[in-house]
């Protein structure tokens, strides 16, 4: 028991689980993968985009000295200063143009009157060797680069580049937080960095991608920690995160619903019949000429344990499925004996049907069931009958024969139930060899009012005659029916109007007791049924 409700949880929770699990683990990993290389892409286009503002600032200013030089400004003629303010002032990139000496030395530079700190040169060459690029160092916490143009043998012109151009920010703000940029010259000088905002950009996982420019020596070096990416999909993690427990707390309850409903059906079943809580109940079969009980036809009930007693409909079904009638009819048949065994051997005319299903002619152990259960019993063999419904067809009409010759042989007789109301009759009837034809109640009830009914009742009767088969008529519960059947033979009958299935006890005291069950009959003032002789 104790195994079984592990397992029941194991597999209500382990789809859950997966149900869980699964989907967070391949939607982490999607966005996981989805944000890193979006975050790569997008680091990557920042360090262009960066590589391009250093481009297009170094571009300006060599297209500015270029003009200058053609102007002639080889000196710091009050025109030529005039004029290298003009182009400083112009361009959004210049901060101030000037001369200098080829190694360095400043001259004159505008606005400002000269340049503010030491031009180191030459420094790092454009591929022109008539243009290069060097850093500024000196007391101004900017770093600054300056590009200088050939004039002649002495004299150079520098242009001071503002870092404000290349410094604008670039990219998503929640990645560009976390992001460092280095913008280097081809000789290893730092022209401009941004430091990060976060700790782990020195972390060894840390994403870097590296951008040259391919016409001038500069060199962009932009990093992020993968956190900083990964915060692009935070909220559909989130999503995916709520999704999957939704979805896992609707599997659960699914799980336990469905387990609750096997539960409710199967485990209480089974264990309803392990602990034997299936009694016969016994409906007697009356003699309809004498009012004498003939017999008995044994009815199933499950007495749970409050006592409420279920009817064989509840249950049948799921006992014919799942295979469990065999034991139950097995357990039915034991009881037969220790209730009315002893009123049997006393009264050896009585008769007791037992219902068998398709189920148990799938192979021949009935056949030992019933002689084991009756073998020296206070039942003999030759009181016992077997009824078989037409409903539900035989799976194998060979092996059902053979085990209906066994049975009868023993001395039983063999009962076709339902008669008229399936499918297989007539065939069962020419192939199985049957005793006895149980025409249903279905018939019955009409037979004083419908000629169809009539018919078939009439039709039953006849075939049973003319095959010298016994009848019994099902769901009696009228007095015109019991004169019905009376006119036209029909000798055994049962019904509420006789009695209802009864527990052992009491149908034993009513035996005991003689009890003629025939109820009052009105005068027979008319012929009943049509068919009636
Ligand atoms: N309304 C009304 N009903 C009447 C009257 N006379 C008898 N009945 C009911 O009609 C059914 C007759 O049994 P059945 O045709 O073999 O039909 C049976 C039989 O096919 C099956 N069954 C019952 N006990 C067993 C069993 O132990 N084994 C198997 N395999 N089937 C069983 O369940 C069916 C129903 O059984 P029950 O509910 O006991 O219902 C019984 C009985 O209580 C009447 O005058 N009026």
């Amino acid at each position: 028991m104790l195994s079984k409700k592990i397992n029941r949880w194991v597999w209500i929770l382990g789809p859950t689980i997966a149900v869980v699990a699964i989907p967070i683990f391949i939607a982490e990993y999607v966005l996981t993968h989805h944000a890193l290389s979006k975050g790569r892409t997008e680091l990557h286009d920042i360090a262009v985009t960066y590589v391009q503002r250093a481009d297009d600032m170094i571009a300006e200013a060599i297209t500015t000295m270029k003009k200058l030089k053609l102007k002639g400004t080889d000196n710091c003629s009050i025109e030529n200063r005039e004029a290298f303010g003009r182009a400083s002032f112009e361009s959004y990139y210049i901060q101030q143009v000037g001369l200098a000496t080829n190694d360095g030395t400043l001259l004159c530079g505008e606005p400002m009157g000269s340049l503010i700190s030491p031009v180191r040169l030459p420094a790092t060459s454009t591929g022109d060797p008539s243009i290069m690029i060097g850093i500024l160092s000196g007391q101004h916490a900017d770093t600054q680069a300056a590009v200088t143009l050939r004039i002649n043998d002495t004299t150079r012109l520098v242009a001071r580049l503002s870092p404000k151009a290349i410094s604008l920010e670039a990219g998503d703000p929640r990645l560009t937080g976390a992001m460092a940029v280095s913008v280097y010259l081809d000789d290893g000088s730092l022209w401009w960095e941004r430091k990060s905002h976060s700790e782990r950009i020195l972390a060894p996982d840390v994403i870097v991608e590296k951008v040259r420019s391919e016409s001038l020596p500069i060199r962009v070096i932009v990093a992020a920690p993968p956190e900083a990416m990964l915060a692009s999909v935070a909220e559909l993690s989130n999503f995916s995160i709520i999704g999957a427990v939704v979805t896992g707390i609707f599997t659960l309850l699914v799980g336990m619903w469905i387990s609750w409903q096997q539960n409710d059906g199967s485990d209480e079943f089974s264990r309803a019949v392990s602990a034997q809580e299936f009694y016969p109940y016994y409906q007697p079969v009356v003699d309809i000429m004498t009012g004498k009980i003939a017999g008995c036809e044994v009815l199933v009930r499950w007495i749970r344990d409050d006592g409420t007693v279920v009817p064989p409909g509840a249950f049948l079904p799921y006992a014919e499925a799942t295979g469990l009638i065999r034991e139950i009819t097995r357990q039915l048949m034991i009881k037969t004996v220790e209730d009315i065994g002893p009123l049997y051997k006393a009264n050896p005319q009585l008769k007791v049907s037992i219902n068998l299903t398709a189920t148990h002619f799938d192979n021949a152990d009935i056949v030992s069931e019933i002689r084991q259960t009756y073998y020296n019993s206070g039942i003999a063999y030759r009181q016992l009958m077997f009824e078989v419904t037409e409903q539900h067809p035989l799976r194998d009409l060979d092996l059902s024969q053979q085990i209906f010759k066994e049975i009868q042989a023993m001395g039983a007789k063999m009962a076709l139930d339902d008669a008229g109301t399936g499918h297989g009759g007539l065939a069962y009837l020419q192939k199985l060899g049957f005793d006895i034809i149980k025409i249903d109640k279905m018939f019955i009830d009409h037979v004083c009012y419908d000629v169809t009914s009539e018919t078939i009742v009439h039709s039953l009767h006849d075939i049973a005659d003319r095959l010298g088969l016994s009848m019994i008529a099902e769901g009696v519960d009228a007095t015109d029916q019991i004169r019905y059947l009376q006119n036209l033979g029909v000798e055994m009958a049962q019904g509420f109007i006789f009695s209802k299935p009864l527990p052992a006890s009491e149908f034993v005291a009513l035996v005991e007791a003689k009890a003629n069950l025939m109820p009052d009959m009105p005068e027979e003032e008319e012929e009943v049924g049509e068919y009636a002789a």
